[in-house]
């Protein structure tokens, strides 16, 4: 079974507005499937469409036109049979009130009717201490680790994960990639939203990539590296950086990216334009003083796959 299905989604938003109504298309015919068990990775640039998909995952939103259905079932015709059965951690949302972290952790267990403790939870997320406060006064980091800890309660499976890191010290981020292993180890799917490239190439099977409300790309990290041409990341240190020869190399087949930051030019290519480009620095009046080549990173492949689409 899948844990996510997605087909023919398009969602459509009326914008209402003193000079008449316009509608903006958040998603286009969308066909999307997160297997069972897998720790899968969204991504798109900002206004993609990664949060109403969200919203439609959740039956917050409704579809214009297509199905969603979770865990088997239909949301919009079914939704209560899954509710509690995922774990949602959204996007810019905060727990409010007088209430203490932990009446909220405890509050979300008796919701979901589980017998979790809730100092297990508190503990899992890294917020101890702060537990006995009222959610007012935390800090933005500790309100990210209240909600996963809400999130996780009744070992949900399905996770939905909007921007987990938002707000992380290094520490939180390395505490929620161990909670997106151990969940998934447990048994669960995870489905996560993240601008956060290390965090997704860390811990993801899969990844998408959403675009302008149509999606671009759904593989495995390494399978997109390899349908992108076996592409590559050259690094030239120089003596100095000739601008007419950095233009010469933008033109050279298969780049598909240039950087310079001082005299160290960084360049996102093609296996096949690797020589070229390195050739072009060695003929430069610049002396080459070294070459390093790497895969070419997340980052680099959604740059590639998003570029140049209108918003
Ligand atoms: N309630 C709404 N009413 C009208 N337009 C909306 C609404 N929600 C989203 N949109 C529009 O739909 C498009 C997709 O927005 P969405 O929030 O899903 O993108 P996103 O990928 O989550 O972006 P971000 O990375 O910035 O959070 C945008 O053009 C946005 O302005």
């Amino acid at each position: 079974m899948s844990a996510i299905e997605l087909r023919g989604v398009t969602k459509r938003y009326e914008r209402f507005g003193l000079f008449g109504s316009r509608s903006v298309t958040a998603l286009r015919d969308v066909d999307l499937t997160v297997r069972s068990g897998e720790i899968f990775g969204f991504l798109g640039p900002n206004g993609a469409g990664k949060s109403t998909t969200i919203d439609l995952l959740l039956d917050y939103a409704a579809p214009t036109a297509g199905s969603v259905r979770v865990l088997g079932h239909d949301v919009a015709t079914d939704g209560a049979a899954v509710r509690d059965r995922i774990g949602v951690l959204p996007d810019g949302y905060g727990p409010i009130g007088e209430r203490t972290g932990r009446e909220h952790v405890e509050f979300a267990i008796d919701a979901k009717g589980a017998d979790d403790d809730p100092d297990d939870l508190i503990e899992r997320v890294g917020m101890t201490g702060p537990a006995e406060y009222p959610v007012t006064e935390y800090s933005k980091g500790m309100t990210q680790r209240l909600v996963l800890a809400v999130a996780l309660a009744g070992d949900p499976d399905l996770l939905i994960l909007d921007e987990p890191s938002t707000g992380l010290d290094p520490n939180g981020a390395r505490t929620m990639r161990r909670i997106v292993r151990e969940e998934n180890e447990r048994g669960a799917t995870v489905f996560f939203s993240s601008h956060i490239m290390e965090q997704v190439e860390a811990v993801c099977d899969r990844v998408a990539i959403l675009d302008g409300g149509e999606l671009v790309a759904v593989d495995a990290i390494d399978a997109l590296r390899e349908s992108a041409g076996g592409s590559a990341a050259v690094t030239v240190d120089l003596s100095s950086v000739p601008a007419d020869v950095v233009d010469y190399v933008r033109s050279i087949e298969g780049v598909v990216g240039i950087e310079t930051n001082g005299t160290s030019v960084t360049i996102a290519c093609d296996d096949a334009a690797k020589a070229p480009v390195v050739a072009a620095f060695h003929d430069s009046p610049a002396t080459v003083t070294d070459v390093t080549t790497s895969e070419t990173s997340l980052e680099d492949l959604f740059e590639r796959y998003t570029r140049g689409v209108a918003q």
